[in-house]
Order: structure tokens, then sequence, then C-alpha cells
């Protein structure tokens, strides 16, 4: 009965909606049987020795009205279920979005992105059949066999309970069809997820296959993929198969055993011609529903799994903020004994540090040392083990994401461009930004000027990922956001290393304008830029090392100066 409850789950707050879709289509199923009734009668009728004919018509009018009202339920069933289908469906895939919004970088990066992809498109889709093509059949299939059966054992218990005998004989057959589908169902999906991980995969990195020759290797991977899918879908189809076709001959078969009996009560005289065939017609009809129920009801366990993938989704540790009356005195950002690992490995240990207010800090070290992590823990992309972030003195889990969020503006190594034109990708960062606004960005970020060469100029589409523009131009794109959010936090992630001297130079002139009344935290491997800087940290080993202004450390025994000397000595380097 698990299957309810996950049915109930996804429906949410819809369950109202649902009973009334429900209720419509019980009505059906109620009328599609009572049409049997009218036959029967008219078919009595016809076997007595005079049959009122004015009877028989009243009879074929009520019929033709009972089939007028059947089609104008059904077709409204219909609508309504459809309606709800969608509407559920699209309350599902909000729900996933919200869900996946409100989930930490490390609960998200548990799972590849064709995971959450194939759960918000597929998985729900398969729910979205299922309700829209499958439920109604099993509705009117489990209702139209319980108001026939009723009506037969008015007609004959003997009979009827033949046939009932005949339906319980059945329940095995579906039990295992059942596990066979929630075994290969749950298999099926994971290589749907599988296949469609590979293919984007395969296009995303064509560029580099190419490069690197490797396309070939790739494709064999890829077919084995699509051959380990294509086997999975045909046990999914083939093993329950039989157990239905059996199941189909089991009603068959309780049907020719029903008739037998009703030929020997027939000479025994304990049943009539008239009962006889009443029982051959509306015996027959019995089979029709049972059999849709069942190939329907194999589909109900196949959602089942995907309702299960949906679950497990939704139960991803979303990030939690406590309650708090304490208020955000400035934007000074202070880590208090902070430790943190991803997964098991420990990246920082025991770091305290403090970014001013109104002030430029820098976070120096190795590939690899933490930099970028620790402005990733600002943000509240991860949540830290141990110690204590905090914001103008209070703590980054007491404030709410909404507002952690808009007080930070962020310049991250990689850009991210949505495949949509420049002016939005720039205007995410202010959604009511208006359109000086964004030219006045795009002048400090230093875009304007090849944004206006384009022939569509702010109009133009960036493609996916940004791939119509060279990573300098990207880059400059994801500095104009930064300048028009204009928040109070400014954390910059080598933020200007795809940009030719000219370009670094003016925004970075730019920068240190928009730093006045800003709490700048900037990561850069090319130190040189760091001069003037007060606050300097440098990391190595999980630990904070070093910190003082660039005057100080550039002259001190240390990493920093080891870092400089080496800089210095690859600019004098020279190919021999
Ligand atoms: N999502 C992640 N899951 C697991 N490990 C990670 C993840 N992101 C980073 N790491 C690891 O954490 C360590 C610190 O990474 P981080 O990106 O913070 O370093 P960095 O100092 O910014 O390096 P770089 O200067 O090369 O950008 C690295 O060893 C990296 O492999």
């Amino acid at each position: 009965m698990n299957f309810i409850k996950n049915i109930l789950f996804v429906i949410g707050d819809l369950k109202k909606e649902f009973f009334k879709v429900l209720s419509f289509h019980l009505i059906h199923s109620f009328l599609i049987s009572s049409s049997s009734g009218i036959l029967v009668a008219v078919l009595w009728e016809l076997l007595k020795p005079t049959p009122d004919k004015k009877f028989i018509y009243i009879l074929i009018i009520l019929l033709a009205v009972f089939l007028i009202v059947q089609l104008f339920i059904s077709s409204l069933s219909y609508k309504k279920s459809s309606k709800f289908t969608f509407l559920v469906s699209q309350e599902l895939r909000m729900k996933l979005g919200i869900h996946i919004y409100k989930l930490s970088l490390g609960s998200l990066k548990e799972k590849h992105s064709s995971y959450y992809s194939s759960c918000l498109l597929q998985d729900v889709r398969i729910f979205e059949n299922f309700f829209s093509h499958s439920i109604p059949n099993i509705i009117s299939g489990v209702f139209s066999v319980f108001f026939i059966l009723i009506f037969l054992y008015f007609l004959d218990y003997r009979l009827a309970f033949i046939l009932t005998l005949g339906i319980f004989l059945i329940v095995p057959f579906i039990y295992f069809a059942n596990l066979i589908v929630m075994y290969f169902g749950k298999k099926h999906i994971e290589a749907k997820e599988e296949m469609s991980r590979h293919f984007l995969e395969y296009c995303e990195g064509m560029k580099y296959l190419k490069s690197f020759n490797y396309i070939h290797k790739k494709y064999i991977d890829l077919e084995k993929i699509l051959k380990d899918f294509k086997s999975k879908s045909f046990k999914l189809e083939m093993f329950p198969g039989p157990l239905i076709l059996l199941s189909f001959i089991f009603c068959e078969l309780a049907f020719l055993f029903m008739i037998l009996y009703a030929l020997k009560y027939f000479e025994d005289k304990t049943l009539s011609i008239t009962f006889l065939m009443s029982f051959l017609i509306i015996g027959y009809r019995l089979l029709e529903p049972i059999k849709v129920f069942l190939v329907d009801f194999l589909e109900l366990k196949y959602m089942n799994n995907a309702i299960i993938r949906i679950k497990e989704l939704l139960e991803l540790q979303t990030i939690k903020v406590r309650k708090s009356n304490k208020e955000i005195k400035n934007y000074e950002i202070s880590f208090e004994n902070v430790s943190f690992s991803y997964k098991n490995k420990e990246v920082l240990k025991n770091i305290s540090l403090t970014f001013p207010c109104n002030n430029i800090s820098a976070l120096v070290g190795l590939s690899g040392e933490g930099k970028t992590t620790i402005l990733s823990l600002i943000a509240r992309f991860w949540d830290i083990d141990k110690g204590e972030i905090k914001i103008g003195g209070k703590n980054i889990k007491e404030i709410p994401l909404e507002s952690l969020y808009s007080s930070i503006s962020q310049v991250f190594q990689e850009v991210y461009l949505f495949d949509d034109t420049i002016y939005n990708n720039i205007k995410i960062a202010k959604e009511n930004a208006t359109e000086k606004e964004i030219v006045e960005a795009c002048k400090k970020a230093n875009c304007l000027q090849f944004i206006e060469k384009l022939e569509k100029g702010f109009e133009t589409k960036v493609g996916e990922k940004g791939v119509n523009l060279s990573g300098g131009e990207k880059q400059r794109i994801s500095i104009a956001r930064a300048f028009l959010k204009d928040a109070p936090i400014l954390l910059l992630d080598e933020a200007t290393s795809s940009l030719d001297s000219i370009n670094e130079y003016f925004i970075q002139e730019s920068i240190y304008k928009l730093t006045k009344n800003k709490t700048v935290i900037i990561i850069a491997h090319k130190l040189k830029i760091l001069k003037g800087i007060e606050n300097i940290y440098v990391l190595h080993n999980k630990e904070l090392v070093q910190r003082g202004s660039f005057e100080v450390l550039s002259k001190s025994e240390g990493l920093f100066k080891e870092l400089l000397s080496y800089q210095d000595r690859s600019l004098n380097w020279e190919i021999s």
C-alpha cells in the first residue's frame, strides 16, 4: 500500500481536487455498468413469450440517454483529469525547483545534474502519463468490475462466485508481475538517467573529445550504455508480460468454467435461459475492464519508482536558517575557528580571520589551498563543520537566505552565462534594473564597447553557457553583473584572469572605485595587483600562515615572499 502513500504525497495539498476527479471516474464506471443492466432488461423482455414492444422501446431510449450522459460524463472526467494532472505536475515541478534552490551545494553536488533534470522532466512525466491515462483506466476497471459483480450476484450467486474465484486466482500473477516491474522499473529509470548523462557529456565535451582524439572511445562507451538501456527496456517489457498473459488466460478460463457450470445448472433447471444468456453477455463484459486494469496496474508500479526518486530528491538536506533577533551591524565578515571538509577531505582547519568593511582584503595561497572555498562558505554554499562565520556580528546561519544572497556580489572563476541575450544575462543581477543602470555597469566593466560592436548589441544571444563569446568577454559580463548588483559585499575570485592587460587595468580601476563602501575580498594569483592592500591572508596546508599588508608581507620571510619571487622569475623567463 506504499504506492497509495506515495501518490498522496505527490498530490500534496490537491487531495480535494483528486477526490473530485475520482468521483467523476466513479460515476463514469457506474454508468458503463448500468448500461449493461439495461441491455439485460431488453434481453429478458425479448425472451418472454410475448415481448412488450413498448417497454423495449422505452428501454432502448433509456439506453440512448444513458449513453449520451455517459459520453458527457466521460468527456467531463477526461477534462477534469487532464486539468488535475497538469496542475499536479506543475506544482510538483515547482516544488522540486524550489527544493533544489534551497539545497546546499554539498547536497546538490552529491548527484549529477542529469539526475535533477531526469527527476524534474522524466520522472514527473511518468507520473503525468500515469495520471492522465492509467488512473482513469484503473479506477473505471476497479469500479466496473465491482458494479458488474454485484449485479451478477443478484442474478445468480453461484456463477458470480465462480467468476470472483477466477479474479482472485490472478492475484498471485499480479503480485509477481509487480515485483518484476518494481525491480526492472528502477533499473530502467536509472539506465535512462545514465544515458542522458552520457549524452550530455558527449555533446558538452565534444571540443575536448575532438582535441584529444577521444571520440571513438567515448562513442564505444555511449554505445554500451545504449545497449544496456535497450536490454533493460526489453526486460521491463518482457518479464512481466507472460504473467499478465497468464492472468488474461485465467480470466478467460474462469469464464469458460462458469459457462460449464451455467450449462449444468441449466440442465438441472436451477437456471433459466434468460439468466444463462444474461450471464454470458454481462460476464464477458467483465473481462474487458479486468484486462485494462491489469496492464495499467503495472504502470502504477513503474510510476511508483519515479515517485520514490522524486521523494528521495525532496529529502536531500536543505539549508536551514536559525531564528534570531540580532541585527547585522555592518558588513564586516569574520571567521572564528572555522574548520571545513568536503565529505571526508579537510580543507580548512581552525581558521580565524576578519575581512573589514569599507576595505579590500585578499586571499593568497597555492592552488587548492581553500581560497575559493572560503568565498563559498561566506555565501553559504556549504555549511561549516566547526566554528562560526559572522557578517556584522551575526552568524550567517541566522541570516535569511534571500537577504544573505542579496548582500553578496560574486565574480566566480568560471563564468556561467544563461542561453539568453547579453542584456538579460546582465540583468539577472538586478531584477528591476533600468537600461541606463545596465549600460552604466557595462561601462565600468569595460564591456560596453564590444557589446555595441555586435550586430544585435545587447540583444545578442550568448548561446549555451556563452559559447558565442570569448573568455574575456564572458568575464567582463560577469563583472558587469557585480557592478549592477552593487551589493555591500563583493567577492572576486580570479575576476580578471581571462582579461588582456588593457582591460584588466581599466576594470581594476573600476573595482577599486567600487570598493569604497564595501567589503571586498579578492583572490588573485598575480600578486602584483594586490599592491596597496592592507589585509592579505596567506593560506597553506589548511591553515592561515601569514597575514598583513602587501608592503609587510613582501618583505617578511614566508610563503608570500616566495610566491612573489617565483612570479618575478616567471616574468623574466624566456625561451632560450
Ligand atoms: N566540491 C568539492 N568537493 C570536493 N572537494 C573539493 C570541492 N571543491 C574543491 N575541492 C577541493 O578542496 C580543495 C580547495 O579547493 P579550492 O577551490 O577552495 O582551492 P583554491 O585555493 O581556490 O584553488 P585555486 O587557486 O586552484 O582556485 C582542493 O583540494 C579541491 O580539490
